[in-house]
């Protein structure tokens, strides 16, 4: 299985995007993982807040396959424990699925579009996070969850 994540809106953060590397380092030991920012629309100050999410969910669409399952990172969507969300990935894995695809969202979320099209939601905490910061906690909450499948000393119970 690949885990792909999707994020809208390129960082410039040295900080930021030094750490994500850091982790997705770490995750590519245990599992193909793949890292794509689709880049900020332009001119976006001439969008409403509609008309953005709409054309950020085009773009996000048009990366999906209909064989792909889709999980969208949302303040609202469900909440595991690392050790529930490692049994989660393992699931996932077990079922054969090829791509499983994340995506957070930009600064408005995500479009009617994405929810119709989307297989599930996952929220990391009943907060808002910058669309910027999520991309490292997910990620290390990926890499968490392979090392806890692994019985790797990461996390402490
Ligand atoms: C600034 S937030 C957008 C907030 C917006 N009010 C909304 O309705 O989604 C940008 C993106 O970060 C991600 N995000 C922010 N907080 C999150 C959380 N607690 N759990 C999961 N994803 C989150 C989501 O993908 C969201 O689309």
């Amino acid at each position: 299985m690949t885990i792909k994540l999707l994020a809208i809106g390129k960082t410039d953060n040295k900080e930021l995007t030094s750490l994500i590397e850091v982790y997705k380092t770490r995750l590519n030991h245990y599992i193909k993982f793949e890292f794509e920012v689709i880049p900020d629309l332009k001119k976006a100050k001439n969008l409403s807040e509609n008309e953005q999410k709409h054309k950020e969910g085009e773009l996000i669409l048009k990366k999906i396959s209909p064989s792909d399952v889709l999980i969208l990172l949302d303040e609202n969507g469900k909440q595991f424990s690392s050790l529930s969300f490692s049994n989660y990935l393992q699931k996932q894995m077990n079922s054969g699925l090829k791509h499983l695809i994340f995506v957070i969202g930009g600064p408005y979320g995500f479009s009617d579009e994405v929810y119709m099209k989307a297989n599930g939601k996952i929220s990391l905490s009943k907060m808002t996070f910058s669309h910027q910061m999520v991309r490292l906690f997910f990620i290390e909450q990926l890499y968490r969850g392979f090392t806890i499948l692994k019985n790797e000393p990461y996390h402490h119970r």
